[in-house]
């Protein structure tokens, strides 16, 4: 089956979040089961940097009155086909943001329906979040490309109606109030990223104004992986020390090591939260910040954070951490090596998600032998189990209520449970064996791209 990928984020080019880890991870699986896949993103300034060779000028085309080219390269150690949009527009570094976000996202949209349509012909078009919305709507009225589109944050809905027909061609047809909606709407298959948050956004809650359409749909829900290559604490080398399952010992090593690392008192008998993400309120800041200093004030935990984001979050961890040196870290930036050294420094991971389509970073946590602390809602609901040390069951600590009590109670439950070493040993055990894999997810896409009509035999 020919598959193009169309996506803002990719890593290791461009990456902000969870959803660049995908479409990096997932496109190489389906390329080794056969398949034709290709991705294409907007070539930012950032991209030049991090290839090797220069990206060959392969096409040029014309989208909302403006002139575009294509180049292709492949994706970064893999052999799949990459093709990258140039226009003016993406030069700047930055990834989001800026006021002319609505329209430049618009305009590769369309780049990437004029290269499908008139350059390379892919039975499926893979869309993925709102940048990518408006081209489930344009191929609507073409029978020979299918189109998918993956929701990975139903928050974030891309412009509005209105601006769309000031910008571009908006079908007589089209039927939805922004570009969310108009994936959703037209896509011919939609999917989330794991099954309880493909049923709670079919609810008011959780379905940020579309779950009237969503429970229509009834979304597919398919669980991220991780790449089990690239996270693997056996392999890493921004870690000071490497370590498995089997060699577990080893890993206190990187504890001491981020300890020193980040000023935190050297102790390797100290409990250690890790928390890495986007600085957000789906993120659970909020009840963090009701609760932190309390917290560090009743153990003695060490706390360390990792992240960017909104300032006033930002600058009230800092602020904590400011109060409570040797105890907290406040780390505001982004940095790939540093989180991996998290993740294999911490004892617990904390992740007190509002809302979580699937979370990437709770199955590096597994992973690298953090236990995880989540709040049980959306993927974090169908990654993480209730730890039981009698029945020698669970991964992880939960908590279900969205209330800062339920989770500074959950918080204290880990600092207790870690000084019982061998049932926390078990726990890490059992978090490290878990399966996080791609395969499973990748086959279960491929059913999803062969369930649309025409596609059963391709
Ligand atoms: N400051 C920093 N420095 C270094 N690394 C950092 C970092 N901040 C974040 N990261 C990394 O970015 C990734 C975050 O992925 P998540 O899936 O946990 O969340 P995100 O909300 O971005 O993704 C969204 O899309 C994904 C993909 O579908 C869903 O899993 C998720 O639920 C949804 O919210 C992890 O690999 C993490 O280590």
């Amino acid at each position: 089956m020919k598959i193009l990928f169309a996506a803002a984020e990719v890593a290791p080019l461009a990456k902000v979040g969870g959803m660049a880890d995908v479409v990096g991870a997932l496109p190489p699986i389906l390329k080794k089961m056969g398949h034709d896949v290709r991705i294409i993103m907007p070539y930012y300034g950032v991209i030049p940097d991090k290839l090797k060779e220069n990206p060959e000028w392969i096409w040029k085309g014309y989208a909302m009155f403006q002139e575009f080219d294509i180049f292709q390269t492949v994706l970064p150690g893999t052999d799949v086909p990459l093709y990258l949009v140039g226009h003016g527009a993406f030069i700047p570094a930055r990834i989001y943001g800026g006021d002319d976000e609505d329209w430049r996202f618009t305009m590769f949209a369309n780049a990437v329906a004029e290269f499908a349509w008139n350059y390379w012909k892919p039975n499926v078009i893979h869309c993925h979040d709102w940048h990518t919305g408006m081209i489930p709507v344009w191929m609507h009225q073409v029978s020979d490309i299918g189109t998918v589109f993956t929701i990975h944050n139903l928050a974030y809905q891309g412009p509005w109606r209105w601006f769309l027909d000031k910008i571009t061609w908006t079908p007589w047809y089209m039927d939805a109030h922004n570009t969310m909606a108009g994936g959703i709407k037209y896509a011919d298959r939609v999917n989330t990223v794991s099954p309880t948050y493909a049923q709670q956004i079919c609810t008011p809650t959780y379905g940020e104004g579309l779950e009237g359409l969503l429970s229509f749909l009834k979304p597919w829900g398919i669980l991220n992986g991780i790449d089990t290559d690239l996270e693997n604490p056996a392999t890493d080398t921004a870690l000071v020390q490497n370590y498995s399952v089997e060699t577990l010992d080893d890993r206190l090593a990187n504890k001491i090591a981020l300890q020193k690392e980040l000023g935190l008192a050297v102790n390797p008998a100290t409990f250690l939260i890790g928390m890495v993400g986007r600085l957000v309120e789906q993120k659970g800041l909020d009840l963090l910040l009701q609760t932190l200093e309390r917290y560090l004030a009743y153990t003695d935990a060490q706390f360390v954070v990792l992240g960017t984001g909104e300032r006033y979050y930002e600058s009230q961890l800092w602020q904590i951490a400011a109060r409570y040196p040797g105890r907290m870290s406040a780390q505001i930036l982004f940095n790939s090596a540093l989180s991996h050294r998290v993740y294999a420094g911490s004892d617990a991971f904390l992740m007190p998600s509002r809302f979580e389509p699937c979370g990437l970073s709770q199955l590096i946590a597994l992973r690298y032998g953090s236990v995880p602390i989540v709040r049980r809602t959306g993927g974090l609901v169908d990654t993480v189990s209730f730890h039981d040390p009698i029945g020698q069951v669970g991964t992880g600590f939960c908590f279900d209520r969205y209330e800062p009590l339920d989770m500074y109670t959950c918080m204290v439950r880990a600092w207790e449970s870690y000084r019982y070493t061998d049932a926390w040993r078990l726990l890490q055990e059992r978090g490290m064996n878990s399966n996080f894999s791609w395969q499973s997810s990748a086959d279960k896409y491929v059913q999803l791209y062969r369930s649309i009509p025409g596609l059963e035999n391709v």
